[in-house]
């Protein structure tokens, strides 16, 4: 398992190491103890989240704040997404800026989102589905969210505007101007 931390502090790509032969393939998908060494904190993922979506579907860009913030550690069990972390720590000297990049279940990255991040992906295959981790629990009370088609923010989702496919609630969030950092 190999871990590369991105221009964002604290946010990490992780790459396991694959077994390939005759049968298949095999790799160790989630190691708690590397990822508490490698983030040196006593992080522990207490809920796992799954969604399945079709082409063009844009979920996000979500986060909880609070007593209920979340890390999470986003991978893809089929199909290709455009995954994405935005830095909204107040005092980040990288506050604002994104970070992109693709998961797959090709090529099995994952990306390790701490605390005080926007999250939002968008499906690039005709299907992906997506699983992720978080270290705290669903509190919908908690949840705060950003349009992800701010225009301050942006973000090459790689999908034409006219095929994007967003929930109500992801359509009429807040302009990242709006959004009171973390
Ligand atoms: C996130 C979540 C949703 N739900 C429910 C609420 C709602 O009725 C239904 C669908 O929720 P949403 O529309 O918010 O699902 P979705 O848009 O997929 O939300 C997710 O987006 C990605 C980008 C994230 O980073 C996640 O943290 C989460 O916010 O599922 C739970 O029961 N538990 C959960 O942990």
């Amino acid at each position: 398992m190999h871990f590369t931390e991105t221009k964002l502090k604290g946010c990490f790509i992780i790459e396991p190491r694959v077994f390939e032969d005759e049968r298949g393939y095999f790799f160790e998908s989630y190691r708690l103890d590397k990822i508490q060494e490698i983030t040196q904190s006593s992080i522990n993922f207490i809920q796992d989240n799954q969604s399945k979506s079709s082409y063009g579907v844009v979920r996000g860009l979500h986060m909880q704040k609070g007593a209920f913030a979340q890390t999470k550690l986003v991978r893809v069990l089929q199909g290709r997404i455009l995954d994405v972390a935005i830095d909204v720590r107040k005092d980040s000297p990288t506050y604002g800026e994104s970070f992109s990049i693709e998961l797959s279940d090709d090529n099995k990255k994952q990306l390790y989102i701490p605390q005080g991040f926007l999250h939002g992906f968008s499906v690039l295959s005709d299907l992906a589905v997506v699983s992720y981790k978080c270290d705290a629990y669903y509190d919908k009370d908690s949840e705060d969210g950003v349009n992800p088609l701010s225009t301050q923010l942006n973000i090459d989702w790689k999908i034409p505007t006219e095929k994007m496919i967003l929930s109500e609630k992801d359509k009429i969030a807040q302009d990242f101007s709006e959004f009171i950092p973390f």
